[in-house]
């Protein structure tokens, strides 16, 4: 079992000591056949934590799996200090979810959509929070555009807006820059970071090796089901840096996070 306690580098300096996630011997089964074995990690307050795999790792499995939208075999799930088998109301009440864009009705504007997930959470909005909200995400001047007329970073933007509203602790990402331009990307990194940076814990899936070491005070790689390495990214490379299949895997004469991940989780195509 990997240690659930993190790891203490600089990189989570802006980390608090309140575990917001914890996740124990997480164990996800689809018929016989088991996806994720025994996972462990947990996530404080004021860090971006990432979940990288190759493909079928079992990241969106776990991800789920805390989210409570699958019921795992095996192991405990506590966000905010609350179990979520016991008090699943209060752990829930404790997450911020970003969906998909496609979960979002492209016939409603901008404005409408807030409102409708500001009343799902109980919340009732001002005009002016509205426009402050807007403001925050820079789409001040598309509020009463459609959403399906909105460009995939500014999509990105009002669905990470929606998911945080409330204010939850713990903040989840499903790939949240996959298919977004540079630009879109830099602007979601500053938006993680500034919610870290207000206290919040995320946790994000992530296929992107320059994200992971953009972003993430420190990652898990999972492979397999089972998490293979977790510390920050750099503790990561500097651990793995001589491994001969690290050096062997290296393209540009420096080990890099991608090297590493190569080397521990190995070359083949999965499916
Ligand atoms: N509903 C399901 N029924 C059966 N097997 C599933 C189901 N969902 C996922 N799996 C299998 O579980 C394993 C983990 O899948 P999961 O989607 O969690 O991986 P992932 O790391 O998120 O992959 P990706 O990076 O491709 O999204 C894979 O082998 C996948 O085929």
């Amino acid at each position: 079992m990997e240690s659930t306690m993190p790891a203490t580098n600089s990189a989570t300096s802006s980390a608090s000591t309140e575990t917001v996630l914890q996740v124990e011997n997480l164990r996800v089964t689809y018929g016989s056949f088991t996806a994720v074995h025994d996972v462990s990690f947990s996530v404080l307050g004021g860090e971006i934590f990432g979940l990288l795999g190759p493909n079928g790792a079992g990241k969106t499995s776990s991800l789920s799996a805390i989210e409570g939208l699958l019921k795992p075999a095996a192991g405990n799930i506590a966000v905010g200090g609350y179990n979520l088998k016991e008090k699943p109301l209060h752990a829930k009440a404790n997450m911020g979810i970003q969906l998909q864009s496609t979960s979002f009705q492209s016939e409603l504007t901008v404005t409408e959509i807030i409102r409708l997930y500001a009343a799902v959470y109980g919340l009732s909005l001002s005009d002016s929070e509205i426009e402050a909200l807007l403001q925050n995400i820079k789409l001040e001047t598309a509020s009463s555009k459609r959403f399906g007329q909105l460009s995939g970073g500014q999509q990105q933007r009002v669905s990470l807006a929606i998911a945080t509203m409330h204010k939850p602790k713990l903040v989840l990402l499903d790939e949240p820059t996959t298919g977004l331009d540079p630009q879109s990307r830099r602007q979601l990194w500053e938006r993680m970071e500034s919610l870290r940076n207000a206290g919040h814990a995320i946790l994000l899936t992530t296929h992107s090796m320059e994200e992971a070491e953009a972003v993430c005070d420190r990652i898990a790689i999972i492979d397999h089901g089972r998490i293979i390495e977790i510390d920050s990214p750099q503790a990561i490379v500097d651990r793995h840096r001589n491994d001969a299949e690290v050096i062997r895997a290296s393209r540009k004469g420096k080990i890099t996070l991608e090297d590493v991940f190569i080397g521990l989780t190995g070359t083949a195509i999965r499916s």
